[in-house]
């Protein structure tokens, strides 16, 4: 049964709705309209452009596939072979989400209707074949593979008829990552300008850049729709939000094991997420909780998602973690947004998110749909400035973890036990990533290059690793850190240099007044002496850069193709 989130009955809008649709949400267990899609569908007219914020998880899904089908059904000569309802998301899975739901709304309409997904990690041959060959009459999209689709004729013609054009995630359909490809896809699908189709917009977070660009989408007298009040907080009130700082990062791995470890004694079925900076980050804590059994015994299922996975990975975990009633979920932004997991009890971050919109949407993965949760971040010393520079989140700092029944589980143990059993290449890449990830924050909290080595060099050290991995001069070179104290350097002929190591006699300042000891100075490389490579660049699917493929941890010229 799902819980009732809003006054009006779906009842009431026989006459508005077409019956099949309402027949439809009753056999969706959906009885009233949220908020959001009373103001929605509220509009005098469904075919009206219309930009629309309103909290996470209260159900804009449906506020925008309602109208958009009921409009379309009204069409007497509709031509389903041609797409009369785009829908663009950015990432895949949120694409699949959204096409899932649609399928749900036109499940009793006969004839049905066509709803098919363009997204990338699939073979592109057999998805175009489908469309091509199909009536896909709505189409979800992220805006690469629509992109591949768009550069033949025959896809082209398909979207010739286009009624209705859907952002959702709008305010990142509209950044710097996606915008080039968002005007190509523009430019090939008839001119707004024409007055040819509908424009909708959805987001939980509408920053104020966005209002540049949505001419491109939207009519200038379109019809302006938010249900959070301007001094409303912008996250959901259901959720409660507290940090929990610890003294040094090497607390990190040990608070996050004591606070799965008590979360799961006093809910058993814990179904919970935990956000880390990278993906790599997020593969080695869950090769890390893997070992511990996600908290304490008995042990709760572990997942991962992060864009380094196959596509089939990522769709699997998915669908599990969907259905799962209990598990942890060690995550990259790729699920950050939109992503609609049933009962997520908690959402921990791991260090802070790559802008601080995105912490409104991991904190909304949790509190979804009238249901309560938590959201907990574990932030470092150096990593504070967050909670300090975002007074409008109501994060409560209550000072370190602290639980009865803490003392119960030997949390440092059984995390230096467990990092003791991964490969060491793990912690290279992840070690790689966070130097990456620091470096894309520095500008937040004063740093220098060389606070950012040294900061990436203690987590090194968090993560068991005798020294800080070395890494190829190239690779060290294209993040910007060449001579950088503290790093130790990968010659072409494979052996290991070190530049002056942070925190030494002479060496520059901690941030927040911390001094580091010195480490791995002349000492050689270890393990498969190659030297941690893979990249750099920050976040997974941070602002300005497209889920999936595009974001981190790869150097920009040998980034595989995006969705
Ligand atoms: N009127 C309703 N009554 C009960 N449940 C609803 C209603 N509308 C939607 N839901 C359910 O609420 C959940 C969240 O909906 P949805 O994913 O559309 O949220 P959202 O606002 O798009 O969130 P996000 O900002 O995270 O993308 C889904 O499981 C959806 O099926």
């Amino acid at each position: 049964m799902r819980a009732e989130t809003g006054r009006v009955p779906y009842a009431e809008m026989a006459g508005r709705l077409r019956p099949e649709l309402l027949q439809a949400l009753t056999k969706m267990e959906i009885t009233h309209l949220s908020p959001v899609q009373e103001k929605v569908l509220g509009l005098p007219s469904f075919k009206q452009d219309c930009l629309v914020q309103a909290k996470t998880g209260t159900g804009k899904t449906l506020a925008f596939l309602l109208p958009a089908l009921q409009n379309l059904l009204e069409i007497k000569d509709l031509d389903r072979s041609k797409v009369g309802i785009l829908v663009m998301a950015p990432t895949r899975e949120l694409a699949q989400q959204i096409a899932d739901e649609c399928d749900k709304l036109t499940s009793v309409l006969r004839p049905g209707l066509e709803c098919h997904v363009a997204v990338g990690g699939n073979k592109k041959a057999t998805q175009l074949g489908k469309f091509l060959g199909g009536k896909p009459t709505i189409l979800v999209a992220t805006p690469g593979r629509l992109n591949d689709y768009l550069s033949d004729q025959a896809p082209r013609d398909k979207l010739n008829k286009v009624r209705c054009v859907v952002l959702d995630e709008a305010d990142r359909m509209l950044d710097d990552g996606f915008m080039p490809e968002l005007m190509r896809i523009l430019s090939q699908i008839p001119s707004k300008a024409e007055g040819k189709w509908q424009g909708m917009c959805f987001s939980a977070t509408m920053p104020p850049e966005i209002n540049k660009v949505l001419h491109l989408v939207l009519k200038p007298d379109h019809a302006k729709i938010t249900t959070i009040d301007k001094n409303e907080v912008p996250t959901v009130e259901l959720v409660p939000q507290q940090v929990f700082p610890v003294p040094s990062i090497n607390e990190i791995l040990p608070t996050l094991h004591s606070v799965l470890a008590c979360a799961k004694a006093d809910e058993p079925d814990l179904k919970a997420i935990i956000f880390c900076p990278t993906a790599r980050h997020a593969a080695l804590m869950y090769h890390i909780f893997g070992f511990t059994g996600g908290a304490a015994p008995p042990k709760l299922p572990v997942f991962q998602m992060q864009s380094r996975m196959s596509q089939p990975a990522r769709t699997r975990t998915i669908e599990d973690f969907k259905k799962a009633e209990r598990g942890l979920l060690f995550a990259s932004d790729v699920v950050g947004r939109g992503m609609d997991f049933p009962d997520i009890k908690l959402v921990i971050q791991i260090g802070v998110p790559s802008e601080k919109d995105q912490y409104v949407h991991r904190v909304g993965r949790t509190g979804r749909a009238g249901k309560i949760g938590t959201a907990v971040m574990i932030l470092t010393p150096e990593e504070m400035w967050f909670v300090d520079r975002n007074p409008q989140f109501p994060i409560q700092n209550t000072g370190p973890f602290a639980h009865p029944k803490a003392h119960l589980y030997p949390s440092t143990t059984i995390i230096s036990d467990a990092l003791a059993k991964i490969p060491d290449q793990a912690k290279e890449q992840a070690y790689v990533a966070n130097l990456g990830f620091t470096k894309s924050l520095m500008r937040h909290f004063n740093a220098k290059t060389a606070d950012v080595v040294r900061y990436a060099n203690d987590f090194a050290t968090s993560i068991g690793c005798a020294e800080p991995p070395a890494l190829q001069a190239s690779t060290i070179g294209k993040m910007g850190l060449k001579g950088v104290a503290g790093l130790r350097v990968l010659n072409k002929a494979g052996a290991v240099t070190n530049t002056r190591a942070a925190g030494g006699p002479g060496g520059p300042p901690g941030f927040s007044g911390h001094s580091r000891p010195t480490r791995g100075e002349g000492r050689p490389a270890r393990g498969r002496g190659g030297g941690a490579r893979g990249g750099f660049g920050a976040r997974d699917g941070g602002r300005g850069a497209p889920e999936g493929e595009r974001q981190g941890e790869e150097p920009r010229h040998k980034r595989p193709r995006r969705e």
